[in-house]
């Protein structure tokens, strides 16, 4: 897969300090996303008059929706501690074991890509989840006896970008399931000015808005071309971010009206110009552009069709009118 600055995934050690020092860290400065915040916002409310840990919680959407910051805001507005995870992390279920019994009561647990444990590491999850005890076999043949060890109560947060890859009997145990949505370009326009003033950088409302634009309805996008426009602006004009400073970078960083590039534009017109706008099969685009098709589906695919530039047949792939339009193509017959 190639560099992209379209990328909706985050870069590079660098990039994830960057974004640590942007993240929000209360509900009330959490941009967007209305609908899963004001549910948060009950059900922390409601356990905390109770004195009660939260029920656990799954967070899932496309990278870089904010699911890691979303973890975080989570445990704060609890007051209370966060201990983090990856799935990719916990090889044996004794790593898990360990974590589970170093924690405090109330504590949150945050396992991102939680839907790469694998199941044996899942199966210790259940009745930690459940009763907030762990299972553990001392001994091994005849002699092998299970004993059951108390856990402090604890909320677990965990992190996908593909809900349907977790198993039904995980996904059960969660008691509040999150769908994080992509960004209105308002939501966006308004991270881009806070960024802005966390850079104390100058911007007007033209010149966010054409960032936010661009973004792909993703803050870390957002971010990541404002930091970028920013470095233009400071050589080319002042410092200062206005429209024309905005859209000359972006055209620059090949990027365009509505944050396509050149990827997105040779998936396009792979499809247009070889196979007549579709429908064609997910693996013959694959072969045709030389990519991998899980790539395609994953990265590529979501915004396109998001934005209805692409359909999902039972047949295959198919572009839409708006491809046409946008491409300043005639549509075929
Ligand atoms: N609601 C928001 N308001 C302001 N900034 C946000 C918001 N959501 C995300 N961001 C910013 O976007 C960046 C990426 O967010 P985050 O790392 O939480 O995404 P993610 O969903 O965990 O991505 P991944 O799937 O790659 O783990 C962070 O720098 C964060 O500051
Ligand atoms: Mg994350």
């Amino acid at each position: 897969m190639e560099d992209r600055i379209l990328s909706s995934e985050a870069e590079n050690t660098e990039e994830q300090s960057f974004e640590q020092t942007l993240r929000p860290q209360l509900l009330e400065t959490y941009i967007g996303q209305d609908r899963v915040k004001s549910n948060l916002e009950i059900f922390i409310q409601a356990a905390r008059n109770r004195e009660e840990t939260l029920d656990h919680v799954l967070l899932y959407g496309p990278p870089g929706l904010g699911k890691t910051t979303l973890a975080a805001v989570i445990a704060n507005e609890m007051g209370v501690n966060m201990r983090t995870t990856a799935g990719p992390a916990i090889e044996r279920p004794g790593d898990l074991a360990a974590i589970l019994s170093s924690l405090e009561p109330g504590d949150v647990l945050f396992i991102d890509e939680i839907h790469r444990l694998p199941r044996a590491i899942e199966e210790v999850l259940y009745p930690a989840m459940e009763d907030f005890c762990l299972d553990i076999v001392i001994g091994t043949g005849p002699s092998a006896r299970s004993v059951r060890l108390d856990l402090p109560p604890f909320t677990l947060v965990g992190a996908t970008t593909r809900a349907g890859a977790i198993s039904a009997p995980l996904r059960d145990r969660f008691g509040v399931l999150s769908r994080l949505e992509y960004y209105e370009e308002k939501d966006l326009v308004t991270i881009v000015e806070r960024t802005s003033s966390i850079f104390q950088t100058e911007i007007d409302r033209e010149g966010a808005l054409e960032i936010a634009r661009r973004s792909r309805g993703t803050p870390r996008i957002a971010n990541r071309l404002l930091k970028r426009v920013r470095d233009f602006a400071q050589v080319r004009a002042e410092g200062a971010i206005t429209f024309p400073i905005a859209q000359e970078s972006l055209e620059l960083l090949q990027v365009d009206q509505l944050g396509l590039d050149h990827i997105d534009h040779k998936l396009l017109r792979a499809i247009i110009d070889r196979f007549k706008g579709g429908p064609v099969g997910l693996d013959t685009i694959a072969a045709s552009i030389g990519e991998e098709s899980a790539t395609i589906e994953d990265v590529y695919e979501p915004y396109l069709l998001q934005i209805g530039f692409l359909q999902r047949t039972p047949r295959g792939r198919m572009v839409t009118d708006k491809v046409y339009q946008h491409f300043k193509l005639e549509m075929p017959q």
